[in-house]
Parts: C-alpha cells; sequence; structure tokens
C-alpha cells in the first residue's frame, strides 16, 4: 500500500487526503492545532474546513511531522504558499529519502518570485524528478461533498507523475491528467487568482458579464505570455490547469480570491476585506510577486498590474478599469 503523508488540515490538503484515503493509500493528515487533529483522527470530522463532510475512519492525523513522514512515499504539501518556506525547513529531517514531494499550493513566494516547487527543490534539497504539483479546477468544497472533478499531475518525470495520477485516480469522483510541463501548471495556478481577484472587483462594482469574459480572456493571454517567456508549453494554457482553472476560479462564488475582489469592488477596505476572508486567499500577495516576475522577463501584465494598485496601492476600482480600457488599441493576436 502507498504510504502519504498530507501537510495541512485546510479545505484542500484535507480534502485531497480524503480522496487519496479513499483511493486506497495508507494516509496522514499534518497539522499544526491539537484540537482540530483530534477531531479529524477520532471524530472523522473537520468543522473548521469541511463542516458537515464526513471523513474516512481510515484517515489517521497528527500535529508530529515525523509520524506523518514515516515511511511516506509521496508528501504532499498543502500550506498557504509565503508559510511552506520555514515549515518545510523544519520538517526536512523527517523526509524519506526517496519520497516524492507533491505541492498543491497556488502561489509565487514574495521576495524571491519562485514558484513552490522551486522552492521545495532548495529547501528540501530534492531533484527536479522528485517534485510535483497538481493543479486545476479544483474548489475544495465542491470535491469534499463529492462532485466529480479533474485535475493535472505535473512533474519532469513522466514516470513519476503516472505514479501519482494512479494513487489519486478514483472513478467517477476525481480524474488527473499528466503533464510534464511543470511551469506552466504551476503558472496556471498561481496567477489564476489575481485574475479572480480582478474579476470579483469587477463583479463588486456591478459589472457584468462582458467585463468578466474580458478580464478572463485577456487574463489568459497575459498567464500565457508570462509562461512562455519562463519557457512553459503554451498548449498548457489551453487545459485544465490553464483555461479549466481560471474560469472556475473567476467564476464560482465559492473562490476565496474572486470573493476577495468582490468585497473590494464593493467599496471594502484591505483591511476589512482580509477580516472578512478566513481562509488563504494566495492572490492577495501573490499579485505582487507575479508583477514582480513579469517586470524581471519584461512582460506586461497590465491586468496584474491594476490588481496590484487596487490591493496595495490604494488605487480605486474605477481607476483601474479607466487604465485598462484606455490603454492603446492592439490586434488580437494569440500571446499577445
Ligand atoms: N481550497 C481550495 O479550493 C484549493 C484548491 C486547490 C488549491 N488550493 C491551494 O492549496 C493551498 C492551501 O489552501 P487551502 O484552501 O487548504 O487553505 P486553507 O486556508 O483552507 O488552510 C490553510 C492551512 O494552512 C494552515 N496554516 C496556516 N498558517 C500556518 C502556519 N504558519 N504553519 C503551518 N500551517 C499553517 C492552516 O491551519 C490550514 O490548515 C493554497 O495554496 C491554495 O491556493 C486550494
Ligand atoms: O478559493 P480559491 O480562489 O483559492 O480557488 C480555489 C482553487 O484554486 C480553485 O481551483
Amino acid at each position: 500500500m502507498t504510504k502519504v503523508a498530507v501537510f495541512g488540515t485546510g479545505s484542500w490538503g484535507t480534502t485531497f487526503a480524503m480522496l487519496l484515503t479513499e483511493a486506497g493509500n495508507e494516509v496522514t493528515l499534518w497539522g499544526r492545532r491539537r484540537e482540530l487533529v483530534e477531531a479529524i483522527d477520532r471524530d472523522h470530522t473537520n468543522a473548521d474546513y469541511l463542516p458537515g463532510v464526513p471523513l474516512p475512519k481510515a484517515l489517521r492525523a497528527t500535529t508530529d511531522p515525523a509520524r506523518a513522514l514515516d515511511g511516506a512515499d509521496f508528501v504532499v504539501l498543502a500550506v498557504p504558499s509565503q508559510l511552506l518556506r520555514p515549515n518545510l525547513a523544519a520538517w526536512r529531517e523527517h523526509i524519506p529519502p526517496k519520497a516524492v514531494l507533491v505541492s498543491l499550493m497556488k502561489g509565487i513566494e514574495l521576495g524571491t518570485t519562485k514558484r513552490m516547487s522551486e522552492v521545495i527543490r532548495e529547501v528540501a534539497e530534492v531533484p527536479e524528478e522528485r517534485v510535483a504539483v497538481v493543479s486545476g479546477p479544483n474548489l475544495a468544497k465542491e470535491i469534499a461533498h463529492r462532485q466529480p472533478a479533474a485535475t493535472v499531475v505535473a512533474c519532469t518525470d513522466e514516470s513519476v507523475a503516472a505514479r501519482l495520477q494512479s494513487i489519486c485516480h478514483l472513478p467517477p469522483w476525481f480524474r488527473p491528467y499528466t503533464n510534464p510541463d511543470v511551469v506552466g501548471v504551476e503558472l496556471g495556478g498561481a496567477v489564476k487568482n489575481v485574475i479572480a481577484l480582478a474579476v470579483g472587483v469587477s463583479a463588486g462594482m456591478g459589472m457584468g458579464d462582458n467585463v468578466s469574459a474580458m478580464l478572463i480572456t485577456r487574463g489568459l493571454a497575459e498567464i500565457s505570455r508570462l509562461g512562455a517567456a519562463l519557457g512553459a508549453d503554451p498548449h498548457t494554457f489551453a487545459g485544465l490547469a490553464g483555461m479549466g482553472d481560471l474560469v472556475a476560479t473567476c467564476t464560482s462564488p465559492l473562490s476565496r480570491n474572486r470573493t476577495f475582489g468582490e468585497n473590494l469592488g464593493r467599496g471594502m477596505t484591505l483591511a476589512e476585506a482580509v477580516a472578512a476572508t478566513k481562509q488563504t486567499a494566495e492572490g492577495v500577495k501573490s499579485c505582487e510577486s507575479v508583477l514582480e516576475l513579469a517586470r524581471k522577463h519584461d512582460v506586461e501584465m497590465p491586468i496584474t498590474e491594476v490588481v496590484v494598485g487596487i490591493v496595495h496601492d490604494g488605487m480605486a476600482p474605477a481607476e483601474a478599469g479607466m487604465l485598462l480600457m484606455s490603454r492603446s488599441p492592439k490586434p488580437e493576436r494569440y500571446g499577445v
């Protein structure tokens, strides 16, 4: 039986641990808070993040990283992106030498502009064939309530991607596809959060579906341009981890990023929007690192720029709309 350690008892970490358990793996979930961990282990519930969802009895939970990692074949990481580095440094010594590390996270590190797989390789000192990424249109709550979903499992070593695919494939509930393009899959997941903030702002201002469609489509062009500059496969952005996740996140009321943007668009201050958000809305921090990454590679990302302006620099949403609509007219070509 494959042994898996999952780090993070938030909504996606818990849901993915549930999936892996039901797919027949031996799964231990690590969490920081003793009461929550005990409730998962003893009562098979996670009332804080997945109220009303019964968890499998076979799913174990612990606050002890060494116990979670003992004999693990796969180590799945689902903590907020900006907190990965210090956490992983603390867990590193217990990671078995052949384990594959899997990122479920959708953010870019502030300060370094690194993708999560890059942070993992650096901190855990593992080669790229031992690092994989799972990303796609995967709103945790829907999956936790057993609605069907598909995702992308990316690793430069296709045999590792295939192993990971086989342990999380759970018909008719969860369908993973493989892709060797780690860069593209990760960028799709991180940047769509920034575009979802923009779509949320416009919805909060009372704008209609034409504006949403424009932001989603031009957002995809931004993601694709950045991807091209970083060596991603352009086809990835037409897939589940690109367009798929962008559409799900930008249109779903379950998205924390879209909802955060909506609150700003309705007139909340940043502090009020932060206070109204109980969970991780990765785009709020990653918009700055995405923009820094784009500038380093000389890539134009006008939607990301105004999102940073609104979220961090006090730009009024109406001014952001005016700026975007007043840009010089251009031909519409793919990636331009
Ligand atoms: N929720 C989703 O629908 C979903 C789907 C796909 C990907 N993701 C991505 O997965 C990652 C995790 O998201 P989530 O929704 O599970 O987040 P969440 O906000 O539901 O939970 C975050 C988890 O991190 C823990 N945490 C907070 N501070 C910590 C610290 N200092 N040290 C260690 N752990 C800490 C929290 O206790 C919680 O268990 C994010 O990058 C997110 O973008 C989420
Ligand atoms: O709730 P969000 O905005 O973090 O989005 C969740 C997932 O990434 C959707 O695939």
